[in-house]
């Protein structure tokens, strides 16, 4: 094994359920696939840690539910279920494109603790190295903050703050986060970029979509944490094919949440 950090752009990449499923209610191996081309195709320059949602999502692929699945212990059970499909699905559709994968399932308190902390970077930083990708879940058997209050988002802040990412990536079921007035009479004018998150806030309508949990406030509050750590984020629509590379040559509309908190203007397309 080799180790040692690379000098390739690091992208921490969140997938929401929404996204894996293309809004269906089965996992999309289409849009695994999708993602996984195209790491292949930036695999010079970038290297990806995915922070992935869908357990839930698979495993209702699988269970007959007698109620409708939203009291906690019955998710936490059915992410019990999912993951390891989740994680066959992943490392079958990725290893046909010669990418290797691992899987790490975190929790919140484990970025509380100095210890776990070292534990986590040391872990991803070998794998990183020796081109394994780490795919990140909440460990949700022991935690529930995420199935019950947000979604993946947050814990993909924290990630890419601890693991000194270049990038975070946050895909979507929209273009990005729209202005609230777009978004109310559905005309979606993307806000295309920002540096003071405050006038990103006010924005927000409070719908989320089918399997959704945390809606456009907990990728705000992942970008809050990102800029602390002097990350820019990426708020994409993940529901495209070649989200991520569209993104970098800039061909298709999305946020971008700068670094650093100069100004407060937002730009909008
Ligand atoms: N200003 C906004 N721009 C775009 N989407 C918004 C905005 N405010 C709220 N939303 C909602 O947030 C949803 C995305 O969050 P969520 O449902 O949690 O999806 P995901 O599974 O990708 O995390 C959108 O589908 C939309 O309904
Ligand atoms: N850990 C859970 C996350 C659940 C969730 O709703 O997340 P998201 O799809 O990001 O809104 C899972 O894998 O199903």
């Amino acid at each position: 094994m080799v180790m040692g950090k690379s000098d390739k752009k690091r992208v921490v990449l969140k997938i929401g359920s929404n996204t894996l499923t293309k809004e269906t209610d089965q996992i999309s191996r289409g849009k695994i696939e999708d993602i996984g081309r195209q790491i292949v195709a930036l695999q010079d320059s970038y290297e990806f840690v995915i922070v992935s949602s869908g357990a839930i999502a698979v495993a209702k692929q699988f269970v007959n539910l007698e109620s409708n699945g939203k009291e906690i212990n019955v998710k936490q059970a059915l992410a019990s279920i999912g993951q390891p499909h989740l994680m066959r699905i992943f490392q079958e559709s990725f290893r046909d494109l010669g990418l290797l994968t691992s899987q790490c399932l975190l929790s919140y308190s484990d970025f509380e603790r100095e210890q776990s902390k070292k534990n986590i970077v040391n872990t991803v930083n070998v794998l990183v190295a020796n081109q394994y990708i780490p795919i990140i879940n909440e460990n949700d058997t022991v935690a529930t903050d995420e199935i019950q209050f947000g979604d993946n988002d947050k814990l993909a802040g924290l990630t890419a703050a601890l693991l000194e990412a270049d990038l975070l990536v946050i895909a979507t079921n929209t273009d990005g986060i729209c202005t609230k007035e777009s978004v109310e009479n559905k005309t979606y004018q993307t806000i295309e970029k920002v540096s003071d998150i405050k006038v990103l806030e006010s924005e927000v309508v409070s719908s989320i979509s089918s399997h959704g949990t945390g809606g456009m406030k907990s990728k705000i509050q992942a970008a809050r944490i990102a800029q602390n750590s002097n990350i820019e984020t990426w708020i994409v629509n993940g529901l495209k094919d070649n989200f991520i590379i569209d993104a970098i040559q800039n061909k298709v509309p999305f946020t971008q949440i700068n670094k650093e908190n100069k100004e407060a203007k937002i730009e909008v397309r």
